[in-house]
């Protein structure tokens, strides 16, 4: 492993990363869309980018939002995309790695440089209704485009990855070799663990205020450790060490700019390119349900991942017991289809099933891909008196309302099995707990699929799924 590294990175020293032609560049036009609308079905957009050749959809996931391209106005999509970002303790050098980042990727032409300041004043988003301050910046490889989230605070990372406002499909988590693991090295690992991020790279930061080679070492063994305990794989981590600030002051290149450019060849090899949404087994939530006389009934809704052929089988999942029915039509904009795919908002009309039988909430699968539960374990946030929520804690069996894609059942809300009086222990707005949620029904649900809670009309949390249970 250690040795493709480095002959990946020789590679990425040796060739110059090289810019993308102005040709290639095409403006995204981002719908103007607003992530504090409440309304949990309206969560998820794409837009869409058409060449002369075909049609890149691109859609987002729940929650998720657009990636505000800030370094240009070019989002290439002539290499794959990764999201990623820098996760770790306060003043460990999560923005100043960032800011070297760019410095050095923008003199191989793959970037713009952003400096420090630019990052740390992140302008504030919300998603979700949740005012989050994150940071995104672009820049690119040889091999892949990346999105690269920083947050100022540990609050915004809480959130940010509580919300999925901005996604990573893996991190850099950077650790100081003047401090080693900290208490929000273990939180952020934590974190990271349970929204879904599987695969990491180590940046030991500051080795230009460390003599001690041996201090290094145990900076790195310690965080081998650390990432097992958290459940990444510890042994095959990449761990790049080396100084963010000598990069970005353009000292010291054999800890600064050679070490930055290791550790990007490390997060290109590393770190997978995510599956396209269109690669995934096809799933639509269904949002509205007619009957059309004479021809059956139709489930409408848009398309969140996968594509989907007219006469397929297709499971019709959540409510009760699982359907299995067989799509005889698409339709779009009154236009019959063959083919439906993520992105699209279409009208499915299915064979032998009754208006009845079919819910707002139920989502429309690929069968066997997608299982309905009633009980799971999620990590949640809870808004604050200021971000529209509760202004009062709440306790053990609070049953307020759960919007997952397009459903909206009563949940109650309780401490896992095993916590002490759990009676006594209050969740204070402005919270992160992890909560066991029991629904009233069944609904089709997944690991690290995201959720609002809502009562009396207005958002009060959001949450992601960590572990599945009955
Ligand atoms: N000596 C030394 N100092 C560094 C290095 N990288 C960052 N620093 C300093 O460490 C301090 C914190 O750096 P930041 O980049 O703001 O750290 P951060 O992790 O973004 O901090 P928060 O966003 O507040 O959590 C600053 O004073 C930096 O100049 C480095 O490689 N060597
Ligand atoms: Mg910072």
């Amino acid at each position: 492993m250690y040795r493709t590294l480095q002959h990946t990175s020789k590679l990425a020293i040796k060739g110059r990363l090289s810019a993308v032609p102005s040709t290639l560049r095409q403006t995204a036009k981002l719908p103007a869309i607003s992530l504090a609308t409440q309304q949990a079905p309206r969560f998820y957009h794409a837009w869409t980018q058409r060449t002369s050749a075909c049609r890149v959809v691109t859609p987002l996931r729940v929650g998720q939002v657009p990636v505000r391209t800030m370094a240009a106005d070019v989002f290439s999509r002539d290499k794959p995309h990764v999201n990623i970002g820098t996760i770790g303790h306060v003043d460990h050098g999560k923005t100043t790695l960032t800011a070297a980042i760019t410095k050095v990727l923008a003199d191989e032409g793959g970037a713009q440089f952003r400096d420090y300041n630019s990052i740390d004043k992140a302008p504030e988003e919300r998603a979700r209704g949740i005012t989050i301050s994150t940071a995104h910046v672009e820049y690119q490889t040889d091999n892949r485009h990346y999105a690269h989230v920083d947050c100022p605070g540990h609050a915004d990372y809480i959130k940010n990855m509580i919300t999925g406002a901005a996604t990573m499909d893996g991190a850099i988590i950077v650790v100081s070799a003047t401090d080693g693991q900290m208490p929000q090295t273990r939180e952020h690992l934590l974190l990271a663990r349970q929204v879904g991020v599987k695969d990491l790279v180590v940046f030991v930061n500051k080795v230009d205020a460390v003599d001690d080679a041996e201090m290094l070492e145990l900076v790195e063994m310690e965080m081998r450790e650390l990432l097992g305990e958290y459940g990444f794989d510890g042994e095959n981590t990449p761990v790049i060490m080396g100084s963010a600030l000598c990069a970005l002051e353009d000292r010291k290149p054999e800890i600064g700019k050679t070490k930055i450019l290791e550790l990007m060849a490390a997060v290109d090899a590393h770190i997978p390119t995510p599956e396209r949404d269109l690669d995934k087994p096809f799933l639509m939530p269904i949002e509205d349900v007619f009957s059309i006389a004479g021809r059956g009934t139709v489930a409408t809704g848009r398309l969140e991942r996968g594509t989907v052929l007219k006469g397929q089988e297709v499971e019709i999942v959540g409510y009760g017991s699982t359907l299995k029915t067989t799509l005889t039509g698409i339709e779009m904009f009154h236009k019959q289809l063959e083919r439906g795919e993520a992105g699209d908002n279409m009208g499915a009309l299915l064979r032998g099933v009754k208006r009845e039988q079919l819910h707002r909430g139920q989502v429309l699968c690929a069968p066997g891909t997608v299982k309905s539960h009633k009980k799971f374990m999620a990590q949640l946030y809870i808004l604050t008196k200021e971000e529209g929520g509760r202004h009062t804690p709440f306790v053990d069996n609070y049953k307020p309302q759960i919007f997952i894609r397009t459903s909206d059942v009563t949940v109650t809300l309780r401490h896992p099995p095993g916590t002490e009086s759990p009676e006594d222990k209050m969740i204070m707005p402005g919270d992160n707990a992890t909560l066991e949620c029991e629904l009233m029904t069944d609904v089709a649900v997944e690991l690290g699929l995201r959720f609002t809670i809502r009562e009396g009309g207005r958002t009060v949390g959001t949450g992601v799924i960590t572990e599945l249970l009955d």
